[in-house]
């Protein structure tokens, strides 16, 4: 079984919205990150990642971004293999959720 579920654009807005304990983090690279991120997304790298684990709060939603989908969805699934109970992959990654803001 998956350890993750997909979210659309929309529902993390409406997520967002609903609640402050959605923890968004994005895998892409540091300068596409720079260039534009979500707002309160946290640039996750092989170099922050186990201080961001050890120091998450796993209780809480969690949701992975990338380029265009793809590769969140690994990323959702170790990250739940990790301990997170509810992770979610954004659809389309950071250019839908661009698209979406334009
Ligand atoms: O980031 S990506 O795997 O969707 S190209």
């Amino acid at each position: 079984m998956s350890g993750f579920k997909h979210l659309s654009v929309n529902e993390l807005i409406h997520m967002s919205e609903a609640s402050k304990e959605v923890q968004v983090v994005d895998i892409r690279d540091a300068a596409s990150f720079a260039a534009g991120h979500i707002q309160h997304s946290v640039n996750l790298t092989n170099e922050n990642l186990a201080h961001y684990i050890a120091a998450a709060d796993m209780d809480k939603p969690l949701v992975v971004v990338c380029y265009h989908g793809m590769s969140s969805q690994s990323a959702a699934n170790y990250l739940n293999e990790q301990g997170f109970d509810d992770v979610y992959s954004l659809d389309g990654g950071f250019s839908a959720w661009s698209l979406a803001h334009s």
